[in-house]
């Protein structure tokens, strides 16, 4: 049923009252089982890994031949040519190509359904959203068979859950691999390495898919840190904040002072979003971000293309890594030695996590 006819995808990036999600996602059904967790190897950016079993949909059959369809969507999805601020901002929080006015109450959207009643089928729109998203692009089938698997309450075990988050290039993967190390925990990133190797597909997409799977990959990632978490110190390059501050970047172009204002409810985690204990958010100069940049000397992603090219949307990042909610981040100078760094950051899991 997956690849059935060209159906326009009805993928929507969705910002509401309490915070944002993706209208793709309400296609994702909840189901039972967790996925597993993968004890991350680090130090290698943007993983390819082997398909892991664990993650995979059920048969290759699942998969059919990509197709060219063309995508009226993609003039919803592209980045919108610049309105008034205002209206940036009013678009932001009511929905892009989402409804015309706020869902009722619970206010926050969900990626996922409620689940269904024991035995019982989809919703007819569920599943129905889910063949659409599918047919055209059918990696999110597969995306949305690993959703099914995650619990839809997922709760954090009694050990630390600490989130990296940072522009390119602020040392990162770095620090991560490090405090994973001095505190033998398990070390996890956004995208999960299950979907890894679907994020080049997904990048290639219209700004509203690309982040439907940006989220997912938040949710998916979610239930292996709440796994996890019941073994050993979870430490995670990147979560739910980056997703947040590169979506609010890319679509409120002009400067900082465009950007929705401190406190806005663009800021705030999601309400069903597994919350990690603390977040460090790493910070460097422009120049020394670059020097290393270059030094690193990887291919790079659009998103780090618009980065160097673009000062104003590396602040707009920046800015809005800084106002996000509950839980808020904290700043760490990035710039002295990678041993400076990782001390800073040690003090602070010491004195803000159990440990
Ligand atoms: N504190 C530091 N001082 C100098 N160079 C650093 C420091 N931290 C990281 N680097 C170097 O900067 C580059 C980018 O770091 P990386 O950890 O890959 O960043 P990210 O994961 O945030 O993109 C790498 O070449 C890394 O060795
Ligand atoms: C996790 C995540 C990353 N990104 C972007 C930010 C980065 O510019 C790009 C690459 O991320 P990443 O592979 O983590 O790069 P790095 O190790 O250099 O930090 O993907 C999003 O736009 N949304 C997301 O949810």
């Amino acid at each position: 049923m997956r690849g059935g006819t060209g159906q326009i995808p009805r993928l929507r990036l969705t910002l509401s009252t309490s915070s944002f999600s993706y209208a793709c996602t309400e296609s994702f059904l909840t189901g039972t089982e967790p996925v597993h967790s993968s004890k991350a190897g680090g130090g290698s950016r943007n993983p390819a890994p082997p398909r892991a079993s664990s993650c995979l949909p059920a048969s290759p059959a699942a998969f059919p031949a990509r197709r060219a369809v063309s995508f009226p969507g993609r003039a919803v999805a592209s980045r919108p040519s610049r309105p008034a601020v205002s209206g940036d901002v009013a678009a932001l929080r009511s929905g892009l190509a989402g409804p015309a006015s706020p869902p009722p109450s619970p206010a926050f959207r969900s990626p996922r359904r409620p689940r269904p009643p024991a035995g019982g089928e989809p919703l007819p729109v569920v599943s129905s959203l889910s063949l659409q998203c599918a047919a055209r692009i059918p990696e999110a089938g597969a995306l949305l068979d690993l959703l099914e698997k995650c619990p839809v309450h997922q709760q954090k075990g009694s050990f630390p859950v600490v989130v990296f988050e940072g522009l390119d290039a602020t040392g990162k993967t770095t620090v991560t691999q490090s405090v994973k190390d001095t505190l033998n925990g398990f070390l996890l990133r956004s995208p999960p390495a299950c979907i890894s190797q679907w994020r080049a597909i997904f990048d290639d997409e219209p700004a509203p898919i690309k982040r439907a799977f940006y989220a997912a990959g938040n949710y998916i990632l979610a239930s292996e840190i709440a796994k996890a978490s019941t073994q050993a110190p979870v430490i995670v390059d990147r979560y739910w904040h980056s997703t947040a501050a590169y979506t609010i970047a890319t679509e409120i172009n002009g400067k900082v002072q465009d950007l929705p204002p401190a406190h806005d409810e663009v800021y705030q985690w999601p309400g069903d979003l597994l919350k990690p204990d603390l977040v460090l958010l790493l910070t460097v100069d422009p120049e020394e971000r670059i020097r290393r940049l270059q030094h690193r000397g990887l291919e790079k992603t659009k998103e780090e293309a618009e980065l160097e090219a673009n000062t104003l949307f590396r602040q707009r990042v920046e800015e809005s890594y800084r106002r996000m909610m509950n839980p808020s981040c904290q700043e760490i100078d990035a710039s002295p030695s990678k041993e400076e760094v990782l001390n800073t950051v040690l003090q602070l899991i010491k004195k803000h996590c159990a440990l």
